[in-house]
């Protein structure tokens, strides 16, 4: 039998909207054995990597596999915390400070849920509990600014595998991107008038996204343009002069050629040729995690300082900070347009509709 042996939705609220929020996920502990099992699932998805799959498993299992998980378990104890994971803990209070804000709009006729792409809490888990809570419309949220195929198809991929095994499939929608949502943008701008106030104007200020093998980019994944887009919007809003600004991507894994300037290279470049006070802004990571706590903000230092530079400032990421979470609160308005009943019918269900089932409710 297809379908999972569980009940499908009940008779419930035919007006309940579900917000999934989705980010990429972690490991469940700081140790080689959770870090070995997340990078398995993480690196064996197509959309990552876009190898031949026999090939891509010796790799993996032969080599990637045995050397990585250790080492990179180095790297997450020195940013896990008591509450755990930087990214869960912060995608954590994303869920709740959105629900809580949707709550005050609409009553308790919203869920939000959190799920992870690889690891927990699974999108399997994420759904179900939606699916239990009754949620006749689904918008999906992946919580990256710009697109990818790498993140945000994979997540797309995530949540209708799992929503094939249900029978009453909800509406559906799915946020692809908000690269260059107007609140996103001055969110990022206040951010990094914050840290001006704080630390002074520097000389140059760095805006480091993960990269991409360049050969997604050449095949058509519109990823660069959308950094490059909200950087250029974010500029444009600082009114910040063109020799003192620049994209860069980092994190990559492996020998092929990633989008370019690299952030570790530039910033031994700019260390190296004079330059004296940087900061650094991660504008594609709505959360704190191990790309931005430990390499942009441990790693890259280092290489900055040690090339000759004197002052480096890490920007954070928008994390749970209000206007961050007002921003997702309105991206979720946005793209519920239509379904206004979310909001105007709820009060209007009645005992009929919540006792005789779907042909009754929907009478
Ligand atoms: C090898 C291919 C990878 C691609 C392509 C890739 C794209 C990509 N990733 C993010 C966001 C995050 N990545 C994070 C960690 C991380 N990324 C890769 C590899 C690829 N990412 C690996 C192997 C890891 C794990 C850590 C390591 O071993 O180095 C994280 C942080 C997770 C955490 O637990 O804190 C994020 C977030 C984006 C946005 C992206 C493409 C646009
Ligand atoms: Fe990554
Ligand atoms: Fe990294």
């Amino acid at each position: 039998m297809k379908y999972k042996n569980v009940p499908d939705f009940e008779h419930g609220t035919p007006e309940s909207l579900g917000v999934l929020l989705l980010n990429l996920g972690t490991p469940d502990a700081p140790t080689p054995t959770a870090v070995r099992r997340y990078l398995a699932e993480f690196l064996q998805d197509p959309r990552v990597i876009e190898l031949p799959r026999p090939v891509w498993w010796l790799v993996l299992h032969g080599v990637i596999l045995r050397v990585r998980p250790s080492r990179s378990a180095r790297a997450y104890q020195a940013v896990w915390t008591d509450r755990g994971s930087p990214l869960l803990d912060v995608a954590r209070k994303q869920a709740s400070g959105v629900q809580e804000r949707l709550t005050q709009r609409f009553g308790d006729h919203v869920r939000v849920e959190l799920g992870m792409r690889y690891g927990n809490p699974s999108v399997a888990e994420a759904l179900g509990r939606l699916k239990e809570s009754n949620v006749r419309r689904l918008l999906v949220f992946p919580l990256y600014p710009q697109y990818s195929g790498t993140t945000t198809a994979s997540v797309f991929d995530a949540v209708t595998d799992e929503l094939s095994t249900w029978r009453w499939l909800p509406e559906l929608r799915f946020i692809n991107q908000y690269h260059d949502n107007p609140a996103y943008i001055s969110a990022i701008v206040a951010s990094i008038r914050a840290a001006w106030a704080e630390h002074g104007e520097p000389e140059r200020l760095l805006f480091s996204f993960h990269g991409i093998p360049k050969r997604y980019f050449m095949a058509g994944d519109p990823y660069h343009c959308h950094c490059h887009k909200t950087a250029r919007m974010v500029v444009s809003e600082l009114g910040l002069e063109e020799d003192r600004w620049l994209v860069s991507f980092q994190s990559r894994v492996g020998r092929d050629e990633w989008l370019q300037p690299y952030t570790d290279e530039t910033l031994k470049l700019w260390g190296s040729d004079g330059v004296k006070s940087v900061h650094v802004i991660a504008p594609g990571f709505s959360a704190d995690c191990l790309e931005t706590l430990e390499e942009i903000d441990v790693e890259n230092r280092g290489y900055f300082l040690e090339s000759g530079g004197q002052e480096y400032h890490y920007i954070p990421c928008l994390n749970d900070d209000p206007a961050h979470l007002d921003m997702m609160v309105g991206l979720v308005e946005q793209h519920s347009l239509g379904w206004p009943e979310t909001a105007a019918q709820t009060t209007t269900q009645t005992t009929a509709e919540t006792t005789a089932g779907p042909i009754a409710a929907q009478a």
